[in-house]
């Protein structure tokens, strides 16, 4: 069985690594150089980072000197997100020399541009379904753009390669991820899904590990690791096999 992925997050607003709670503009505890904490997750051992762009995805602005700088320092994949929305936007991010990207809004909002960006791209692109209940929700989360599975549905005919799920009401808690709705996902696609929002302790990564065979390829952490509720080397015994 292959181990889950472990992919720490750094989520940038106004130039500083924060973490909201729900996702929620104005929530932030602030943590500092996003450099700084990214280097430090690559030290741990890190084989991926998750690198969000608060301000484009919020449409406050933009961070995408810092994002470059990151994404150009780190020797492990980068996972992009945050505001990804047309040409301009996605080439910039690509052009960073991240992995993939994820689109969210975009996702929602113009599906043909999707699909084109899909069948151009492949794996490069992931769609983030954030969620709260089973109703997506776009522009930094505070828009409602239709349901879960018809979206789910229409992307895997496109041919979308990978899925990074995020239960809103869980991101930024500790309180755990939303097990329940990565089970129901993974039973109807076949395509990898990445995990986020929710992780507290080790205990919740092995748990989500134990999904690993129903779809479940990776898990994103960020409060929990600011929190020093346990170290990413930690994290990364715990989910060995
Ligand atoms: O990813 C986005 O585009 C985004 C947009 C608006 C608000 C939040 C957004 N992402 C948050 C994350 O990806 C978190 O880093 C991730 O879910 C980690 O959550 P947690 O482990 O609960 O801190």
């Amino acid at each position: 069985m292959p181990k889950l992925e472990l992919l720490p997050a750094v989520d940038v607003r106004d130039g500083q690594a924060v973490r909201l709670v729900h996702g929620e503009s104005g929530s932030e505890t602030s943590y500092g150089s996003p450099l700084d904490a990214a280097l430090a997750w690559q030290s741990a051992g890190a084989e991926w980072l998750h690198l969000v762009d608060l301000d484009a995805a919020f449409g406050t602005g933009d961070n995408r000197d810092v994002i470059s700088e990151v994404t150009g320092a780190m020797d492990i994949k980068v996972e992009l997100s945050g505001g990804i929305r047309d040409d301009a936007s996605l080439e910039a991010a690509l052009a960073t020399g991240c992995r993939r990207v994820n689109l969210g809004t975009a996702a929602l909002e113009s599906p043909e541009w999707v699909a084109k960006v899909i069948a151009e791209h492949g794996d490069r692109i992931a769609v983030g379904l954030d969620v709260r209940g089973t109703t997506l929700r776009g522009r930094g989360w505070t828009r409602d753009g239709g349901d879960l599975y018809e979206t789910l549905a229409r992307l895997d005919a496109e041919g979308c390669a990978r899925y990074v799920v995020t239960d809103i009401a869980k991101d930024g808690t500790l309180e755990g991820p939303n097990l329940g709705l990565l089970r129901d996902v993974c039973a109807v696609t076949d395509r990898p899904v990445v995990a986020s929002g929710g992780v507290s302790s080790l205990d919740d990564l092995r748990a989500i590990s134990l999904l690993v065979p129903e779809g479940v390829e990776g898990a994103i952490v960020g409060k929990a690791l600011y929190a020093k509720a346990f170290t990413l080397e930690e994290a990364l015994k715990a989910v060995a096999v």
